[in-house]
């Protein structure tokens, strides 16, 4: 069918044509009338219970089903196409002729009997898919270690886990969770989510990413380092649905900074947020230079990323950096029903949008993103950070 037919179309809605069918039934006892064997009046009534039938589908069955189950109520109930030919121009009415037309001699019998057969085979696959929707499936996706990613309701899950090392993200994770936005961008899911298995969302850079490196190789690991994370935050950056994150818990350093590019954050009550770069002797990341003086004013994203402050959600929520605050008790429950509910929102619409959205900030914070990994090469190599770095694991071996 013409493309500006099905654009036509598609402005019809399906219960107006439900209801279109429903008047004009009233002619069919006169068909009735015309049939004299039994088992064309028990066709008859089967075609009449199919229109019942049809009325009670809840899913459109899209433009070309409409048209032929039009099509073949037309022949069952006035015989072949006798109404002139519609202009050019008049698309919907010109499509639903057409249809008619290319019935050409079938009988009214055997239309009755394929309109009640199609309307059969539509009843018995939006049943099949229901009894599907009400449990649907939890897809795992295979080759990760350190997180878990799944999909169901249109929602794909990537969930960090390495619970026994608060989530840490050691360098394995930065590549799994790369692999992971790229798979999540391309599926047929609406909307992605990020998540932490256990009691913290996660306690961001792992530390041993910097341990055990050979004075030789230290320009070597800053460089290796800054390449990855700026394809890491690139990723979130052009990362084309929308992006939920869900903070079950504490967040440290870079899953704190990354929350300036996820589309929305909820947070249970128990989540905190913590950027301790300077305690580090780093620098901020993720696209929070720019992204976090924009949410919440320069004089908070100081206190945060200059001064370490560390938020509670509520304040997260105040200051702009989280959408909504929920108990920890009903935290994933609520949390959950309104992400599947989202997720059955029409899916192209959604990415179209977010990318309206964003698209209009892409290049500057690609060229921040740049920016941010080169100052940290450098802040790697210095005495700050590696003195910073070596009291961290003192500290945890004095324990
Ligand atoms: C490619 C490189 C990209 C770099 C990007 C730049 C990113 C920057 C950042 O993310 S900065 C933030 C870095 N994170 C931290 O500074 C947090 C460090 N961890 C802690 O402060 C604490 O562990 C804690 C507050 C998260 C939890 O404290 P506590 O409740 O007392 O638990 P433990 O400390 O006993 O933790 C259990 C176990 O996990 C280890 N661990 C936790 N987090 C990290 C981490 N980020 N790096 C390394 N190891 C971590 C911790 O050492 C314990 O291990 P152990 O049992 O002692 O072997």
């Amino acid at each position: 069918m013409a493309a500006p037919a099905l654009t036509f179309l598609r402005r019809l809605c399906w219960r107006s044509l439900c209801e279109a069918r429903q008047a004009q039934a009233v002619c069919i006892p006169a068909v009735h009338l015309h049939m004299t064997t039994a088992t064309m009046q028990v066709s008859q009534k089967d075609f009449e219970k199919a229109q019942e039938q049809l009325k009670l589908l809840k899913k459109d069955p899209g433009n070309e089903t409409k048209l032929k189950l039009y099509a073949l109520f037309k022949q069952a109930t006035e015989g072949p196409c006798n109404s002139p030919k519609p202009g050019m121009l008049d698309f919907v009415k010109k499509a639903k002729w057409d249809a008619w037309n290319s019935l050409g001699n079938l009988s009214q019998d055997n239309a009755r009997q394929k309109y009640t057969e199609l309307v059969s085979s539509l009843i018995s696959a939006e049943s099949a898919g229901q009894t599907k929707d009400a449990s649907p499936e939890e897809s795992r996706h295979d080759g990760y270690e350190t997180i878990i990613v799944t999909t169901k309701n249109n929602i794909t899950k990537i969930m960090f886990n390495r619970p026994e090392r608060k989530n840490a993200i050691n360098h394995q994770m930065y590549r799994e969770i790369i692999k992971a936005l790229q798979e999540a961008g391309k599926d047929d899911s609406t909307i992605a989510v990020i998540t932490g298995n256990g009691e913290y969302y996660t306690s961001g850079n792992d530390l041993n990413n910097f341990a055990n490196v050979q004075p030789n190789d230290m320009e070597k690991m800053a460089k290796d380092g800054a390449e990855l994370l700026k394809e890491f935050v690139s990723c979130f950056i052009d990362f084309p649905k929308p992006l939920i994150a869900v903070v079950n818990g504490p967040a440290i350093g870079i899953s704190v900074t990354l929350l300036g590019l996820c589309d929305i954050v909820y947070a249970s009550d128990r989540a905190t947020f913590h950027t301790p770069f300077s305690q580090l002797g780093q620098s901020p990341e993720g696209c929070s230079s720019y992204l976090f003086p924009k949410i919440m004013g320069l004089a908070k994203a100081n206190e945060m990323l200059l001064f370490n402050k560390k938020l509670t959600a509520a304040e997260a929520c105040a200051w702009g950096l989280v959408t909504e605050v929920f108990p920890d008790g009903t935290f994933q429950k609520e949390v959950w029903e309104r992400l599947k509910a989202y997720a059955s929102l029409p899916k192209n619409s959604l990415a179209v949008s977010k990318q309206l959205l964003r698209s209009m900030e892409k290049e500057k914070l690609h060229a921040v993103n740049s920016q941010e990994c080169e100052v940290l090469k450098e802040r790697w190599l210095s005495d700050e950070c590696l003195n910073a770095i070596v009291s961290f694991f003192q500290r945890k071996s004095k324990l």
